[in-house]
């Protein structure tokens, strides 16, 4: 069913957005391998999160889920138990790709596969490595799911990455676990570091210098709670309305600032947005509360190693661009093609249907914002991130707009739209004191 958007002047108050999808992925994996029971708090309780869940209850493992934390009573790096069904792995390019990394230094047989999206994702980027490594494994067509993982003993290899990728690199560092010898993994450019915090946590010996990072394969991992961040991937839809709607202050309570994440507060500096950082904390993840305040954007330019830093937060900020003075030029974001949607003809496509003056190009889209732009009917490709990009760009256009797939968003965000109402109708209160 489709969801009618309006525009609002302005959005204020203070929310906390769901924890960090890359965090709560890792958190349940790593968790299921160590020995002990992990705690997890503020888990991501969106549907990929529990596609992760469900595959690993499948191998044996108990997870306990409750409203306060989700329990994971892990069974050691050897532990896992021959699934007697098919691991379905959703919509989740996350939980496809470092799942299989784990797969392959299994004793056991596995079958994996997802929806309709997840079947049209590439695969031999992790097949390749995983097959360097010793790993029996296989897809369709060699290059897509359903994947299929026999055992096989694996040795630890030198792998340069062809694509900064946060999974790619994850998968073959999570095979490495079950390696005779050091598994090495060289970057392209930084990508999200969680596996390697995480591992280093559990008291792996992880290595990184540069974009260089080996793994010693441990004899055991020692399960360690965790508290998990509020994704800067969620808040991103808050930072961009906030800055884009004329008279506006928000605050986000408890996001997620590692360094691999937080491109988007670069990009947006850069584009002249006014955003604090409060109250900056946190150890193993580094953590604060930003404040953000309606600002006239500028054009700029997005590329070379930042791009992984704000690999899916760039539909977001093609909104950003669209509302910001000048041009904004997205290049080397190839990737974006793969993702849950072609995410360059999606965003190009669904900006285009406001009147922004957008052109897709071979790998981003150049961007002539600062006109002002009308509503219309979105549509979302079964892909959250375009769907919520779209609702933020629905509230700063005239005119009323919808979204054909609102549902979607429960991949990452499932209160996404509750969150977004409770930011409307607060008046600022400069003006609340005058009435
Ligand atoms: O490792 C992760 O948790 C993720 C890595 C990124 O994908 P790629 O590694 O394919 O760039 C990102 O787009 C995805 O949402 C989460
Ligand atoms: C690309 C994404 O996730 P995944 O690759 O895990 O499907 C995303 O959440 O934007």
């Amino acid at each position: 069913m489709s969801l009618t958007l309006s525009p609002v002047p302005a959005l204020r108050g203070t929310v906390t957005v769901p924890g960090d999808k890359s965090i709560s992925h890792r958190a349940v994996m790593l968790g299921a391998l160590a020995e002990g029971t992990t705690h997890i708090t503020g888990f991501l309780m969106g549907e990929d999160c529990l596609s992760t869940i469900s595959c690993f209850r499948k191998m044996g493992i108990d997870i306990e889920v409750s409203d306060e934390e989700v329990v994971v009573h892990g069974a050691g790096l050897h532990g896992l138990k021959a699934p007697t069904e098919l691991l379905y792995t959703g919509n989740s390019g996350t939980t496809t790709r470092l799942l299989c990394g784990i797969l392959a230094g299994q004793p056991f047989s596995s079958v994996l596969n997802g929806d309709a999206s997840i079947q049209k994702r590439p695969m031999g980027r992790i097949i390749k490595p995983l097959r360097l490594m010793g790993a029996d494994i296989d897809g369709k067509d060699g290059n897509l799911c359903p994947l299929t993982i026999h055992p096989a003993p694996l040795s630890g290899i030198r792998y340069e990455l062809p694509v900064a990728s946060a999974q790619l690199k994850s998968a073959v560092l999570l095979a490495g676990l079950f390696a005779d010898g050091q598994t090495t993994v060289v970057e392209p450019a930084a990508s999200r570091d969680h596996t390697e915090r995480m591992l280093r946590g559990l008291g792996a010996k992880v290595e990184t210098v540069g974009n260089v990072i080996t793994l010693t394969p441990p004899d055991t991992l020692r399960a360690v709670d965790v508290e998990v961040p509020g994704d800067i991937s969620s808040a991103a839809y808050f930072l961009v309305a906030g800055l884009i709607l004329p008279d506006s202050e928000i605050i986000i309570r408890n996001v997620g600032v590692n360094p691999t994440r937080t491109g988007i507060l670069d990009a947006l500096d850069a584009m002249g947005a006014d955003i604090e950082r409060l109250n900056e904390r946190g150890d193993v993840e580094p953590v604060c509360d930003l404040r953000v305040r309606s600002s006239r954007l500028h054009g700029t330019v997005i590329g070379g190693d930042i791009i992984p830093r704000l690999i899916d937060e760039l539909p977001v900020l093609a909104v950003a661009a669209a509302f910001a003075e000048g041009e904004t030029v997205i290049r080397d974001a190839q990737e974006l093609k793969v993702k849950e949607s072609n995410r360059i003809a999606a965003m190009t496509t669904e900006l285009s249907r406001t009147g922004a003056d957008v052109r897709e190009t071979e790998d981003g889209m150049v961007i002539c914002g600062g006109k002002p732009l009308h509503g219309a009917d979105f549509l979302s490709y079964a892909d959250h991130r375009v769907a919520m990009s779209m609702a933020v760009c629905a509230l700063a256009c005239e005119g009323s707009s919808s979204i054909d797939d609102p549902a979607c968003v429960a991949i990452s965000y499932p209160t996404f739209f509750d969150t977004l109402d409770s930011l409307k109708n607060n008046e600022a209160s400069g003006r609340r004191s005058k009435l």
